[in-house]
């Protein structure tokens, strides 16, 4: 299947972080039910992360599920991910666009309606949509609120998106509820005692 086919069927986006038996987790969470896999690696250099972005997309191919990179266009090149995820300070949607070519998978943040739709306009192919609340995953990121999800919800654009930031089994039914057609997580599957388990039930939550 083609990796936009692939991205308008997702529902649940994992973004890594640093930890010893990631790939592990990660393979759990794919057989849970996870559509997409972003490698968030902020601190180590392109070249340490290489190899571990190649292995991921293995495992991501295995299971039939996307893999991207986040920030990071020439990694993603290089890694042979499917796409890139660029935040509103990253590079433009059409750099991205250029180098990974025109069936790439290109997604951006998004903090409001008004950005979300310049994010189109500019060729996004996802958003992702947040910090909804507070998250020491990313302690700087600004908190929108389900108000912001609800806003989301009746914009009805033409693209997949993610709520992101604090999105964990306790406030994904209310996540949901407010409209969010998929969730993008970080601890809520990385930091669960059973990772297939917990993306099984983020997915149940979902739309079908
Ligand atoms: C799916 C998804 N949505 C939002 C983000 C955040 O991107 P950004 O604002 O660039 O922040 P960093 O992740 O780079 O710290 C994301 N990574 N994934
Ligand atoms: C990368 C990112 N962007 C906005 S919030 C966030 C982190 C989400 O992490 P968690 O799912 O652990 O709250
Ligand atoms: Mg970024």
């Amino acid at each position: 299947m083609e990796a936009r086919e692939r991205l308008r069927r997702a529902r649940l986006l994992l973004v890594t972080d640093p930890r010893d038996d990631l790939e592990e987790r990660v393979e759990a969470a794919l057989r849970g039910g996870v559509d997409i896999v972003q490698l968030r690696e902020k601190r180590a250099s392109r070249e340490e992360v290489l190899p571990l972005a190649r292995r991921l997309r293995e495992v991501c191919l295995r299971h039939g599920a996307l893999f991207t990179v986040n920030d990071d266009i020439e990694l993603a090149r290089l890694s042979g991910a499917h796409g890139v995820h660029l935040g509103q300070e990253d590079e433009p949607v059409a750099r991205a666009r250029e180098v990974l070519g025109p069936g790439a998978v290109v997604g951006r943040s998004a903090g409001g309606v008004e950005e979300a739709r310049r994010a189109v306009r500019e060729g996004a192919d996802y958003l992702g949509v947040g910090s909804v609340y507070p998250t020491p995953t990313k302690p700087d990121a600004e908190v929108r609120g389900l108000g912001l999800i609800r806003e989301m919800a009746r914009a009805a654009l033409p693209v997949p998106w993610f709520a992101i930031g604090g999105v964990t089994l306790e406030t994904a039914g209310e996540v949901a509820a407010a409209g969010a057609p998929g969730f993008a997580v970080v601890r809520a599957v990385l930091d669960a005692e059973d990772p297939e388990e917990a993306a099984r039930s983020l997915r149940a939550l979902l739309p079908a």
